[in-house]
């Protein structure tokens, strides 16, 4: 059994980040040793003797998307199949998991970035408050879900999704400037600016919810009446009894894990502190409108992390309104082990029935034919299948370690497959 423990990462402010990476001349002699620690405890963070993750705080203008965007995830993924296309399509998204399985854990939409879109200039702050004030109304009660007016409830979920895709984007193109100058050698920010990213918006179900996906479709009828009453100015708390769901009808087999154990094998994996919101457990009321945000239960964000050398799983702690950037392998590669990506894997707490998570997540690749070539693998091979820690062991069956999924000289489109096919024995995509 592998020790537990809290992993408070590396912060690091964003103008802090614009210093690193950026030739500043001006900067005195005491500024210019503050600036070579922090890319000192960077690279440490990032490679073989850190976690291989960091966080970014105060980025400008970001809270508010990320406000806007991360409750949209739960409603695309309870909405009724047809409404649900419809949605997706008018903001040119697609999903990468089987939406039509109602037992399914994860929804996701998910859209291709360029690094060349600039939606700067079509938002403006009046677009962004109008987003914020369909959500929410002043009272702090959620406003009823309406789904014949979808157009209203989703109208900046396009701009949204790729303004705060494009904002971690550029956090990751920072940091990999500041890794590549630290390194020397290497094309981190190159490999990121020629090669493509895939902005994913992931609902990560409550077993509830599962029950609400189930009923959606067939409760259409009821659901109005509901909404209307809702719109009457029937609020959640008055409108729920306090018949909780029967037991029985919650889901006894559960996963502890959100997502399973992976590598990502990108070049980094840029990611929201995710949100977590507890719906109402009342059996009789208009689901989907009644919930409400909620800090994390265990204060930490449930993504945890297997230190393999020292056996212990670490859960991260991030501040609300920041954002995690992970190494992913294709960066293991290109760097010849200077940053190294980590085992991770999504936990989830079992008993609390109501409890879903929410998160925005960009993923940083190499271009397709980028070739990857290295012979050295510092951070490869550390431990054997035998002499690994029982969970390790078992982890190991399924993921195969980087040594075993990469060949030297291999493309990115080539590495990517491989892995695939060796985590879910299959060609298809990974998530
Ligand atoms: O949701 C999270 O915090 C982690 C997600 C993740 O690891 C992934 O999508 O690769
Ligand atoms: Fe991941």
């Amino acid at each position: 059994m592998a020790a537990r423990s809290i992993l408070e990462p590396l912060e690091i402010c964003f103008s802090d980040l614009q210093l690193m990476s950026s030739h500043s001349p001006q900067l005195s002699p005491a500024e210019l040793s503050r600036i070579e620690s922090l890319t000192a405890a960077v690279m440490q963070a990032l490679g073989p003797s850190g976690p291989g993750l960091l966080v970014i705080t105060g980025v400008p203008r970001a809270p508010g998307l990320r406000r806007d965007l991360l409750p949209l995830a739960r409603k695309i993924a309870l909405l009724g199949r047809k409404d649900r296309a419809r949605v997706l399509k008018d903001h040119s998204l697609g999903s990468d998991v089987p939406l039509k399985n109602p037992n399914r854990n994860v929804s996701s939409c998910a859209l291709q970035l360029t690094y060349s879109q600039n939606l700067n200039s079509q938002l403006s702050s009046t677009t962004l408050k109008s987003a914020v004030e369909n959500h929410y109304s002043g009272e702090g009660y959620p406003v009823n879900d309406c789904f014949d007016n979808l157009d209203v409830e989703f109208k900046n979920l396009g701009t949204t999704f790729k303004e705060l895709g494009l904002c971690m984007m550029e956090l990751g193109i920072q940091l990999a400037e500041v890794c590549d100058r630290a390194i020397g050698y290497t094309e981190l920010k190159q490999s990121i600016i020629d090669g493509s990213a895939k902005g994913r918006l992931i609902h990560y179900h409550s077993a509830i919810d599962n029950i609400i996906l189930k009923e959606t479709n067939t409760r259409k009828k009821e659901f109005k009446r509901k909404t209307q009453q809702a719109e009457n100015g029937i609020f959640p708390s008055n409108r729920c009894t306090m018949q909780r769901y029967p037991k029985e009808r919650i889901s006894k087999s559960i996963s502890n894990l959100w997502q399973q154990w992976h590598y990502d094998y990108g070049i980094f994996t840029v990611l929201t502190s995710p949100l977590f919101m507890v719906s109402c457990q009342a059996e009789d009321c208009s689901h989907i409108s009644c919930c409400q945000q909620s800090s994390s239960p265990d204060a930490h964000a449930y993504l945890q992390l297997f230190d393999i050398k020292k056996n212990i799983i670490y859960f991260v702690r991030s501040p609300p309104e920041s954002f995690i950037v992970q190494v992913g392998e294709a960066a293991d590669i290109l760097t010849r082990g200077k940053l190294c990506s980590t085992l991770h894997s999504v936990s989830r707490p079992t008993d609390i029935q109501n409890l879903s998570r929410e998160t925005f997540v960009v993923f940083l690749q190499p271009a397709w034919d980028k070739v990857l070539s290295s012979s050295e693998f510092p951070c490869l091979d550390e431990t054997s299948n035998q002499d690994a820690p029982e969970l390790m062991q078992e982890i190991l069956e399924k993921i195969p370690p980087l040594s075993i999924r990469y060949k030297k000289e291999m493309t990115f489109a080539e590495f990517s497959r491989e892995t695939t096919k060796q985590y879910y024995s299959s060609s298809g995509t990974h998530k």
